[in-house]
């Protein structure tokens, strides 16, 4: 299995479908929100979003990990911007994403239900602003997260078992 980055806004569900899915095939996980330098959660939290220059290191870390894990592995990372995507493929040329797609509304919703995460619900709209989708020459698939995590997951499945290539 080639490595697979779960992305998407905060809330959309990256954790807890990457967790599943990396179950489901049987591969290592990796959250990318754990690689964040401490800065990072700092400013996070105090409700300012990240820019380039601080995702830029924490991109690095996030494609290490995909190239060590070339054989299957699965990471949860936001990847909001096609150039993020593109400094990961830089290092890890053979990641396929899964974009998880939700309406502002679902994910709001979502991320209110969420107790204790760093994130303040008050980043959500800069996520959505900042969200590239992806574009038709990058390798990967979109799910629409309202519908359970074990329908994503074999969502994904179903997807990639009609895909050789997977
Ligand atoms: N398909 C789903 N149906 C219902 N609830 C879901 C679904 N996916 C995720 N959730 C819930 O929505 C919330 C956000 O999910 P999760 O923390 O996995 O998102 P995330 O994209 O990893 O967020 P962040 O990037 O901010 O860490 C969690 O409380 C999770 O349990
Ligand atoms: O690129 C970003 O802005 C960050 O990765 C955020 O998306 C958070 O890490 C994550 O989603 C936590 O809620």
């Amino acid at each position: 299995m080639r490595p697979l980055v779960v992305m998407g806004v905060s809330g959309s569900g990256k954790s807890t479908v990457g967790a599943a899915l990396a179950q489901r095939l049987r591969v290592p996980f990796e959250d990318a929100d754990d690689l964040h330098p401490s800065a990072n959660i700092a400013k996070m939290s105090r409700g300012e979003p990240l820019d380039d220059h601080d995702r830029f290191p924490w991109l690095a870390l996030v494609g290490e990990w995909l190239a060590v894990h070339e054989d299957g592995g699965v990471m949860s990372c936001s990847a909001l911007k096609r150039k993020y995507r593109d400094q990961i493929r830089g290092v890890a040329p053979n990641v396929r994403f899964l974009l998880l797609h939700g309406t502002p509304e679902v994910i709001a919703a979502r991320q209110a239900a969420r107790p204790g995460h760093f994130m303040p619900a008050s980043l959500l709209s800069s996520q959505f602003a900042t969200l590239e989708p992806l574009e038709p020459d990058e390798d990967g698939v979109v799910l629409d997260v309202d519908q359970s995590v074990d329908a994503i997951v074999q969502g994904y499945v179903d997807l990639m078992s009609r895909n050789e290539d997977r």
